[in-house]
């Protein structure tokens, strides 16, 4: 029997840094929701996958006919992204081995490629794997007044990005350890890390930006058309 995998999708943000009177993943790209948008990506790779989709109590957004899932649901979101996450995994009623990966509904342009590269290698690695991307520039840390205090070394330095892939057993408890400790994760690698798991790097495109201020809507808008007929 082929093992289930889940494809949790966070997407209850309010989407303050964006400031648009509705949520951004609702804002539309070459006339398509980026949450549309999203789960075409996530569909094309993962067709067979169980999606659940963590939404504000409060959305009067959503609509279902933009889900190209056979098989999913929704769920609650919390208060941050990981509350989103914890909600969804303590919902579903997966297998300890089950595979699952997160993916921000921020990041429509992820490559299909990179998708299925990503569920391998968490399937392949017992700490899971995500994307990311090497540092590109030179990183300064900055003093309180704005000025440089230091430049730190890029050298290992990798951004992360989204999907992260785990089993569901070690994610879920990472993440309520995390919770039950009051300790605010970004994403799901740095819980495991903090469970004293070493989850692979993937490097992945560099395309596969988080929609998050205004200027990011044309540059996904651009990706988007430099990437038609080449992913899906
Ligand atoms: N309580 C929250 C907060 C965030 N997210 C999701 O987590 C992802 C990454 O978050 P971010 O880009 O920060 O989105 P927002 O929280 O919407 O943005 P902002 O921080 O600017 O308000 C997004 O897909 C977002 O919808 C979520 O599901 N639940
Ligand atoms: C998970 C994430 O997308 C990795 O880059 C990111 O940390 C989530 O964004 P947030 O702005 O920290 O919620």
């Amino acid at each position: 029997m082929s093992e289930t995998t889940w494809l949790v999708v966070p997407a209850a943000g309010q989407g303050k840094r964006m400031g648009a009177e509705i949520p951004k993943q609702y804002l539309t790209l070459q006339g398509t929701p980026i949450l549309a948008l999203t789960l075409q990506r996530l569909y094309a790779a993962l067709p067979d996958a169980r999606l659940v989709l963590c939404l504000d109590t409060q959305d009067h957004w959503f609509a279902p006919s933009w889900v190209p899932f056979e098989h999913w649901q929704r769920v609650p979101g919390g208060t941050e992204r990981m509350d989103s996450v914890l909600n969804a995994l303590q919902t579903l009623n997966a297998a300890e081995d089950d595979l699952v990966l997160v993916h921000d509904v921020a990041r429509p342009c992820v490559a299909v490629e990179d998708l299925k590269a990503v569920e391998k290698a968490a399937r392949d690695n017992t700490s899971g794997a995500l994307l990311a991307m090497p540092v590109a520039d030179t990183m300064k840390r900055a003093a309180a007044s704005g000025s440089i205090a230091h430049t730190e070394s890029r050298e290992s330095l990798w951004h992360a990005l989204t999907p992260q892939g785990f089993r569901y057993g070690p994610l879920r408890r990472a993440l309520e350890h995390a919770r039950a400790h009051a300790t605010q994760v970004t994403d799901e690698a740095s819980a495991l890390e903090a469970m004293g798991e070493f989850p692979q790097l993937i490097s992945g495109r560099r395309d596969n930006i988080k929609v998050t201020h205004p200027d990011d809507l044309a540059l996904a808008s651009a990706i988007l058309n430099a990437q038609k007929h080449a992913y899906i």
